[in-house]
């Protein structure tokens, strides 16, 4: 029987968001100490362990059917590669940012200017847009600290809290792109895998929609459930249960993570009483 090859980050940033997500999937994996290749032993897949960076061609080669990747790496390298889904996790910005001193009004103050970077297409297709041409110097690490020490006047990178602008006195001028996590699909993958990769994928969105959505419980007086279930922001209609006591019902709902602060004023306030608010681990439509 085939087996699906995914790619997954050997170490950084990714690794182990991308594991817990096959895990949360249903997905064992038997990781031998130190092992760039394991196997799978309840889903008939494989994982390889790789460099985010290389990723991309390994995708194109047909090395790997699918793999879990930064979004902004498939930008640089990999714009003729399928994403099928993002998945929410190390979500970042790729930006230009010069030193703090420096007046910066707009992205012309860049014409002619040094600019330090590991992501040269995006910044060379960044910069197209408004017709200039930049002056690239590849980096692949430590770019913030180019500036500092005299190689450049700019910089294009990531940028998620900003610390480590501020901390080498950097301000962030342009936002070129949003990224996230995402799950990334050869172009040469076999019509047995992309059966694989299509359980695959109503496994993650299952995941994922779990992890968007409370599973919210609640009492009330039964005069008062009507217009407690007109202020929840629910799936369908809420299941709406006797309680022991009379007179009173117990209301289920699944509401949207973050929506649960900004109704729990008006339920409380509405006779809406011992409420629980409780994770779900999958949810299938
Ligand atoms: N500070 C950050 N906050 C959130 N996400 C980030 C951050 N830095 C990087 N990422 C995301 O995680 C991905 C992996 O970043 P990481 O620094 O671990 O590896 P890398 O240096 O790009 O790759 P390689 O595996 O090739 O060494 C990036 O492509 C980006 O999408
Ligand atoms: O805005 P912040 O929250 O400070 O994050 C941004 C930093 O994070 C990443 O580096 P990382 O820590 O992954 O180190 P690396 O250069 O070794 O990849 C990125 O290259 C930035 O330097
Ligand atoms: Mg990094």
């Amino acid at each position: 029987m085939s087996k699906i090859k995914i790619a997954v980050q050997k170490s950084g940033r990714l690794n182990q968001d991308s594991l817990k997500l096959l895990k949360d999937c249903g997905i064992s994996i038997d990781n031998g100490k130190d092992q760039l290749k394991a196997s799978a032993s309840n889903f008939p897949m494989e994982v390889l362990y790789l460099r985010n960076g290389d990723i991309p061609q390994y995708l194109r080669d047909g090395v790997v059917d699918i793999a879990i990747i930064g979004e902004n790496v498939l930008i640089e390298k990999g714009t003729d590669i399928i994403t099928a889904e993002k998945l929410g996790f190390s979500k970042c910005r790729v930006s230009l940012a010069v030193p703090k001193d420096v007046e910066y009004n707009s992205i012309q103050d860049l014409d002619g200017k040094r600019i330090a970077t590991s992501y040269p297409n995006t910044v060379i297709e960044y910069f197209k847009k408004f017709n200039i041409t930049p002056d690239i110097h590849i980096i692949n690490g430590s770019v913030e600290i180019a500036p500092n020490i005299g190689l450049a006047d700019a910089i294009c990178d990531i940028v998620s809290s900003g610390s480590t602008l501020f901390k080498n006195n950097l301000k962030e001028v342009e936002k070129m792109l949003t990224s996230e996590a995402v799950l990334a699909v050869s172009p040469n993958i076999s019509s047995e895998n992309q059966e694989i990769l299509n359980k695959l994928q109503f496994r993650i969105q299952a995941v994922l929609k779990g992890r968007k959505s409370k599973y919210v419980l609640m009492n009330a007086p039964n005069e008062k459930v009507d217009k407690i279930i007109s202020l929840l922001p629910g799936m369908r209609s809420p299941t709406v249960l006797p309680l022991a006591e009379e007179g009173w019902s117990s209301i289920h709902t699944v509401i949207e993570k973050n929506s649960f602060w900004e109704v729990i004023d008006e339920l409380k306030e509405n006779g809406a009483e011992g409420l629980l608010v409780v994770p779900i681990e999958k949810m299938v439509l």
